[in-house]
């Protein structure tokens, strides 16, 4: 888990100590808060400029990466430099720990962390190593973003690394603090998983309107099917693939596709509480419920009713703060996809690995547990209730239903069976679902939490 094991090469005196020191202490913040367009900047320097700001975004301010896009790449023209800025920043976020390493193991001292040399390096290797850019076009791109500073530190590291060849591990660390959390909660084999699920770009999963059509699909496409109304691709670009425009299916992966197949087919009412950008709102509809989707987020809900549109799935839908929002009457299903960490999904997302600090995750769990007791008012006697988070903390998951249960006694849980889930993957003893990294196979899925309560009948 350490940082410099790994780069144990001989580089590290090539800079004075104090010119080193002297050259790296300047925060990354200063430049990189001004949005305003650099006119002088020569062709490429741009995306890496917006790749700073996207890494100062999440690792100094802890906004979400996709946030903090628009505003990082504000004034750059071309979508393909927009979207290199955005592949620069989530590669370096999906090797950072690896990344400091190589720069640890070729600085007299550590540059501190926010500090601009470390940032700048950061997008400079990775592109080398990572991404496949010729090194003369990744270092002559970032010496423009330390104009007036550190710019020999950055050259000098960046050459000594360079000649030395190291490459970057074929299994990425996950940072420090997640890998201790998370090996304290889960042990040494999901920590291996979770490596191994950022090695790999994750495959496309698609959940298909109407489950009889798998096989017919899955051929189509050329993908295979896990479970019924399950088609999973390698990648793909989504709108050019059949049946995308026709709303045959969106894209979903399989372990969140999990807490709306756990409610099953009905024809009552539904309620899907935090919705957006409605999943799961076209999985209940699809399999018979009148759903009344309702979500806080009308951004959110824009792309739900884009969603919905596509798919011709029928839905009633709210914009209201579960918080606050309450329903006419009991219905017989409720999901909640509470707001959570997102820490389950950290493949496709790995800025969620830095944002999240413990006291996020308290903050959450209290909410969940907001939510979590008033969406039990609202389901019918003998009526189903799923809890489900994206999450690998225990406190949004474990936690939170033991104590529901212990506060609810008109609720047991209604056990998850085997056969209602991928090949392979098991319920846990007390019911519910856990679902860790690389338990789907092939290809591995996001980190689930799913409970299935059902309430008592008068
Ligand atoms: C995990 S996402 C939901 C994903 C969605 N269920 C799906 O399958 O597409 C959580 C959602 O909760 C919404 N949310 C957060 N707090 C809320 C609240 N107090 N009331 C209603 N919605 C809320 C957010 O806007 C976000 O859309």
């Amino acid at each position: 888990m350490g940082r410099s094991a790994a780069h144990g090469g001989s580089f590290g005196a090539g800079l004075p100590r104090s010119r080193a020191q002297a050259e790296s202490s300047r925060p990354v913040a200063e430049s990189s808060q001004s949005n305003a367009p650099k006119p002088a900047d020569p062709p490429g320097v741009p995306a890496r400029r917006a790749a700073l700001k996207l890494l100062d975004a999440v690792l100094r301010q802890g906004l979400p990466l996709e946030a903090a896009l628009g505003r990082a790449t504000a004034g750059i023209e071309r979508a393909d430099d927009r979207a290199l800025a955005h592949a620069i920043a989530a590669e370096v976020l999906r090797r950072l720990p690896d990344l400091d390493s190589l720069i640890d193991s070729a600085t007299p001292r550590a540059l501190p962390e926010d500090a601009k040399a470390r940032f700048v390096l950061r997008i400079a290797l990775v592109q080398v190593l990572s991404l496949g850019t010729p090194a003369h076009a990744a270092i002559a791109t970032v010496l423009p973003l330390v104009d007036g500073g550190p710019k020999k530190l950055v050259h000098g590291v960046f050459g000594a690394l360079s000649r030395r060849g190291d490459t970057l591990p074929e299994i990425p660390a996950l940072p420090d603090p997640v890998a201790i959390r998370w090996h304290a909660a889960w042990g040494d084999d999901m920590i291996e998983a979770a490596e191994h699920a950022i090695a790999a770009p994750p495959p496309l999963d698609l959940t298909l309107a109407d489950p009889a059509t798998t096989a017919d699909w899955a051929e189509r496409l050329g993908g295979t099917s896990l479970l019924p109304g399950h088609v999973r691709l390698e990648s793909a670009h989504v709108p050019e693939l059949p049946g995308f425009e026709a709303g045959a299916w969106w894209v979903q992966d399989i372990a969140a596709s999990l807490p709306a197949r756990l409610i099953g087919n009905g024809t009552g009412t539904a309620l899907d509480l935090c919705a957006a950008p409605g999943g799961k709102t076209m999985q209940l509809a699809h399999a018979g419920w009148s759903v009344i989707a309702v979500d806080a987020s009308e951004a959110r809900l824009t792309r739900l009713r884009a969603n919905i549109a596509r798919t011709d799935t029928k839905a009633r839908v709210i914009t209201g703060d579960v918080l606050h929002w309450s329903p006419q009457e009991s219905v017989d299903a409720v999901l909640l996809d509470a707001p959570c960490s997102a820490t389950g999904i950290f493949r496709r997302h790995p800025d969620v690995l830095y944002r999240t600090r413990p006291s996020v995750i308290a903050q959450m769990a209290v909410t969940q547990a907001r939510l979590l007791t008033r969406a039990a008012g609202w389901v019918k006697p003998g009526g189903t209730l799923v809890y489900a988070t994206c999450s690998l903390e225990r406190e949004e998951g474990e936690t939170r239903i033991e104590a529901f249960l212990a506060d609810h006694p008109d609720y047991a849980i209604d056990p998850v069976r085997p056969e209602e889930l991928p090949a392979g993957v098991t319920p846990h003893e007390n019911g519910w679902l856990r679902l860790l990294p690389g338990q789907v196979q092939p290809g591995g899925n996001d980190g689930f939490f799913i409970a299935r309560l059902r309430r008592a009948d008068r």
